[in-house]
């Protein structure tokens, strides 16, 4: 499932961001591509702004559409009726565009193995601090155990209905399956999973995509 339903109020295009070109083709449509380079993957659904469920379907012909819904978990919510009957079902931003398949595979392998909900994450680089409202420092987070968590993110599909059953009020899907008592297995992430989100990631993402494919100089010149 792909939800790409999202304003990109972030980016800032005047276009829903999975629309947003990205050398030449919709981030959408690269998404999907890298869906399918991974080669895991039986359906597709996407979730996309209403008024975009037509130009969608003309546009990815061999993929479900579903209407998203203002909160990411809603769009997932709607995508979610149309899996079918699906076991193992992975949930990937659009905007996570260049994900390697190798994270797929990933995820994947550690779902078939057991898991009921995998997530693919990067430890933290940066120091982290928590600070109150007016820009103090609290304190200094240990960043020991912390990971960034990434998609696409992995499930049994029972264990994914049962999220869902829920409340919808969290950022991510495994934090809905932790809050349905599910235990949440970590894979490793990838740095080109990144997600778009705002100008710079854009600009990012075009430099890698140009640099990958041949288009670009891969030092930027
Ligand atoms: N109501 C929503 C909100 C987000 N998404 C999708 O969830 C993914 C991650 O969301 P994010 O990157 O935050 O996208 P936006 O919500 O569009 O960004 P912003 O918060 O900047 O508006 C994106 O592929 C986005 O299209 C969605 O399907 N439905
Ligand atoms: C799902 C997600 O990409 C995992 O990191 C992230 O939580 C989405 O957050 P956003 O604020 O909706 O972009």
């Amino acid at each position: 499932m792909i939800p790409a339903a999202g304003s990109g109020t972030r980016l800032g295009a005047g276009t829903p961001k999975a629309f947003v070109e990205l050398g030449g083709r919709t981030i959408l449509e690269r998404c999907v591509e890298g869906v399918g380079a991974a080669g895991l993957v039986d359906v597709v659904v996407v979730a996309v702004p209403e008024e975009l469920v037509d130009h969608t379907a003309a546009l990815l012909p061999d993929v479900r559409v579903v209407v998203g819904g203002a909160e990411r978990s809603h769009s997932v919510r709607a995508a979610l009726t149309e899996i079918g009957d699906a076991d193992v079902v992975l949930v990937h931003d659009a905007a996570r565009t260049l994900t390697p398949p190798a994270v797929f595979g990933r995820v994947v392998d550690a779902v078939r193995a057991g898991a009921p909900a995998v997530v693919p994450a990067l430890p933290v680089a940066d120091t982290l601090k928590r600070v109150d409202d007016g820009g103090r420092v609290i304190s200094t987070v240990d960043r020991g155990p912390l990971r960034a968590v990434q998609t696409p993110q992995g499930f049994a599909v029972e264990a994914l209905r049962a999220a869902y059953r829920g409340s919808t009020v969290a950022t991510d899907d495994a934090g809905l399956a932790e809050l349905a008592g599910y235990p949440v297995q970590v894979v490793a992430g990838d740095a080109l999973a990144f997600k778009i989100t705002t100008a710079f990631d854009l600009r990012l993402a075009e430099l890698l995509l140009g640099a990958m494919t041949g288009t670009l100089p891969t030092n930027g010149g």
